[in-house]
């Protein structure tokens, strides 16, 4: 993709987040393979706010060479593009619901959200729980790569989802979906469910 192109992209996807209430503050940061390298937004930037000129480019290893500081998550970023070849975007946020569900105590091995819906199980598929890291640290990076060759979306505990896509259409939409669902997860607390079974969940494809 044309690197003007994609910074439009960038901002006009933060103007998005923003206004749908995914994002407030300077939370969150998105990023887009390009050939060689890729774009991500700039550290302590609000996503609603993204000026093209600004986004931070960093070459195939990582090395700023156009724009602001990039975002402290930059290495999380490449840890999931080095593992999922098919990942052209990349979004994190600090979405409310999603975000609730992160500081949940959940139990080893079960997954943070069950297939509650067969939309969710399409969108977002199963959601992988990575360990509690302070942000930026390097070995958030790893663990979320450790978990990024298996789920397209990764659930960062105490902190928030991180969503990788084949565009950022679709890495919004996995997005919302999942926000969507933590939010009727946390409507259910206290009621019995009942979740897909394995089977149910077995003919659901990812689209
Ligand atoms: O939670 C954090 O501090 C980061 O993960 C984040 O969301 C915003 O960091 P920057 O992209 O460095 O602004
Ligand atoms: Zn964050």
């Amino acid at each position: 993709m044309n690197e003007a192109k994609a910074r439009e992209l960038i901002c006009a996807m933060g103007h998005r987040l923003y206004q749908r209430r995914l994002v407030h503050g300077t939370a969150g940061n998105i990023s887009l393979r390009l050939e060689d390298g890729w774009l991500v937004t700039p550290t302590n930037t609000c996503l609603g706010e993204l000026d093209p000129a600004s986004i931070s480019r960093l070459d195939a290893t990582g090395r700023l060479i156009a724009g602001d500081k990039p975002s402290k998550e930059a290495f999380l970023h490449t840890s999931v593009y080095d593992v999922r070849p098919d990942a052209q975007a990349i979004i994190h946020t600090h979405s409310t619901h999603s975000v609730a569900v992160s500081c949940m105590d959940h139990p080893h091995g079960c997954p943070p959200i069950e297939p509650l819906t067969a939309y969710y199980v399409m969108r977002v598929g199963e959601l992988a729980l990575v360990p509690y890291y302070r942000p930026g640290d390097k070995r958030l990076a790893d663990a979320v790569r450790e978990v990024a060759v298996r789920h397209a979306c990764v659930l960062l505990a105490n902190h928030g989802p991180v969503i990788a896509g084949k565009g950022l259409n679709e890495a919004l939409y996995a997005l919302e979906e999942l926000e969507e669902t933590a939010r009727l997860k946390l409507l259910l607390d206290g009621h019995r469910t009942k979740p897909l079974t394995a089977e149910q969940v077995a003919e659901l494809t990812l689209i």
